[in-house]
């Protein structure tokens, strides 16, 4: 198993962001995790990443639980990130390629001495992710399109058993970030993949790798399971309150709005 949230709840500030979340992933399943603003996705993820603890309830992530067992060094190369908070942290002077090759040591910075081994895989990483023509170039100079296939190869750097991409297409435009979901694709089918959570508000971006969806709303779990079968426009519609329309389009969802209200 690759998480397990039992009954988690969180409350900030006397206000309960996350109410009684229920949720497995299972090896070889791939996940979206899909919220409107505000409905406590961030706030899931940082539970996740043990940033946060639950109020109420039991988190494992890799057969850790948290609270009980020692989290350390090992589980944070065996989970693999790419987010917003992640790219803020970046040193932007670092060339991509020691970007890559500090994912070996889930660190931001390259402190330790690579092995041979890891900086032949930082190459076949940059080489497979399209990033070997700026290996490199400073993080500061590439395009944002650049900088988050540069992440998503050092999220992938340890060889990862969970792979956590939350909204990894913001600010990229339309060849940008098919370019970057067909990565992500490839990467599903790697020959022993990691599980893929990814985190989005955008329909269209569910590629038919992810069999499995929950949708979050105020905090709590509308609904989840197979994708197929929760992406519908009756489930939709009441998901969102209004009315919306879903077509499929060479395996990939469409969402639009039917009419205003
Ligand atoms: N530390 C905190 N204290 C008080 N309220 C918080 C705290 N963190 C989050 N919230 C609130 O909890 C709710 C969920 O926030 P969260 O950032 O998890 O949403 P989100 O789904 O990630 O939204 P977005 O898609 O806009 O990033 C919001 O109403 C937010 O204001």
């Amino acid at each position: 198993m690759v998480l397990h949230l039992e009954n988690v709840s969180l409350i900030r500030e006397g206000k309960w962001i996350l109410k009684d979340i229920n949720w497995k992933i299972n090896k070889g399943e791939n996940w979206v995790l899909l919220g409107l603003n505000g409905a406590g996705k961030t706030a899931l993820l940082h539970m996740l990443c043990a940033y946060y603890f639950p109020s109420k309830g039991n988190v494992t992530v890799l057969k850790k639980r948290f609270g009980k067992d020692p989290l350390g060094e090992d589980l944070r190369k065996r989970i693999g990130i790419v987010s917003s908070t992640l790219q803020d942290r970046i040193y932007g002077e670092d060339s991509a390629y020691q970007i890559v090759l500090s994912g070996a040591f889930a660190s931001i910075g390259l402190y330790q001495t690579p092995t041979n081994d890891m900086r032949e895989r930082a190459k076949q990483l940059l080489k497979e992710l399209g990033c070997f023509d700026y290996a490199n170039r400073s993080y500061r100079t590439l395009s944002q399109g650049e900088k988050q296939r540069v992440l998503i190869g050092r999220a992938l750097m340890a060889n990862p058993k969970f792979l956590i991409l939350d909204e990894p297409t913001i600010g990229l435009d339309f060849i940008a970030r098919e370019q970057l979901l067909e990565a992500i694709d490839r990467i599903a089918n790697y020959p022993n993949p990691p599980s893929i959570l990814y985190v989005t508000h955008h329909i269209e971006e569910i590629l038919p790798c992810f069999d499995k969806t929950l949708l979050l709303k105020e905090g709590g779990v509308f609904a989840s399971g197979r994708t197929s079968e929760l992406l519908t426009k009756s489930t939709l519609t009441n998901f969102f309150e209004v009315p919306v329309d879903i077509e499929w389009h060479r395996d990939r969802p469409l969402l639009s709005k039917t009419r205003f209200s």
